[in-house]
């Protein structure tokens, strides 16, 4: 999928939803615990369910790969079953040497279909290029993230400047908002407007709204650009609102309320 397509979806649905397929076997329902291919029954139930509210889907490939053979097997089938109208996110946090990277970019992009992968910074350039080598393709690069220890490194002067703005600049002259996107989390809103001095056209994926705190009002208020330019995920919040047999139609409500939350926030 391009850029064109994905601010098109936004457009049409009023919604910079990503919902995140962060699927734990031991928290899903118990009447699917022991179905045989449970990871994607459950998945299934939730594509179909929020697919009407969100532009994107994530897979936090964590959670299918501590699961071997099945686990990757589930990750392909759900990459599969997401509508072709949907941008879909290997949340792999990638990246070494060239070659490797290759392989990564190849596991990713043609092996699974994927649309786009989240990729570290920290080797550099050439650790990165593989996976820009593909057309209709997203590298979405670690920027500012959501977690505590953001504050070890991402935040870190160097000079006169965080290490977090070194990177996104730095990387940003390697790509183009057209296959290039940057992760900021949600709980680190007080920085949106200056990350958006550095990069106003490109795309953020912006995670840790719902269950660490983050607010869609601050992120929406300092992150939206022309274009919209975000792509908010809820994971948890999403996927787990019930434990019970309606754990579907929860997540649907929970979805529908992100979207039209996301609706008033809309410049055009
Ligand atoms: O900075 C980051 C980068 C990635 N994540 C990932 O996003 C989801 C968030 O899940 P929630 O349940 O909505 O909190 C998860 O896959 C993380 O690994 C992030 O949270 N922060």
């Amino acid at each position: 999928m391009n850029r064109f397509q994905l601010v098109q979806q936004i457009k049409g649905k009023r919604s910079f939803l990503c919902v995140g397929l962060d699927t734990d076997i031991t928290k899903i329902p118990k009447h699917l615990q022991s179905h045989a291919n449970a990871i994607f029954e459950f998945n299934k139930s939730i594509i179909d369910a929020t697919k009407d509210h969100c532009v994107a889907y994530k897979i936090n490939t964590a959670f299918y790969e501590a699961l071997g053979v099945k686990g990757w097997e589930a990750m392909e089938q759900t990459v599969d079953y997401i509508p072709k109208t949907h941008f879909t996110i290997a949340d792999a946090k990638r990246g070494d040497i060239g070659n490797t990277s290759s392989q990564y970019a190849k596991a990713f992009f043609e092996t699974l279909n994927f649309d786009s992968i989240t990729v570290a910074p920290y080797m550099g350039e050439d650790s990165i290029r593989p996976f820009m080598e593909y057309e209709n393709k997203f590298v979405i690069v670690l920027g500012l993230t959501s977690n505590k220890g953001a504050k070890d490194f991402e935040l870190q002067k160097m000079g006169d400047e965080f290490l977090y703005e070194k990177v996104i600049s730095k990387v940003a002259e390697w790509g183009t908002p057209e296959n290039l996107m940057f992760v900021v989390g949600a709980t680190q809103s007080s920085e949106l407007s200056n990350i958006r001095k550095l990069v106003p056209d490109h795309f953020l994926l912006v995670p840790g709204v719902g269950f660490q705190g983050g607010s869609l009002k601050e992120v929406s208020e300092h992150g939206l650009n022309k274009d919209c330019g975000l792509l908010v995920n809820a994971s948890r919040a999403i996927i787990y609102a019930s434990e019970d047999e309606s754990f579907a139609d929860e997540a649907k409500i929970i979805a529908q309320q992100y979207q039209q939350e996301m609706n008033g926030y809309l410049n055009f």
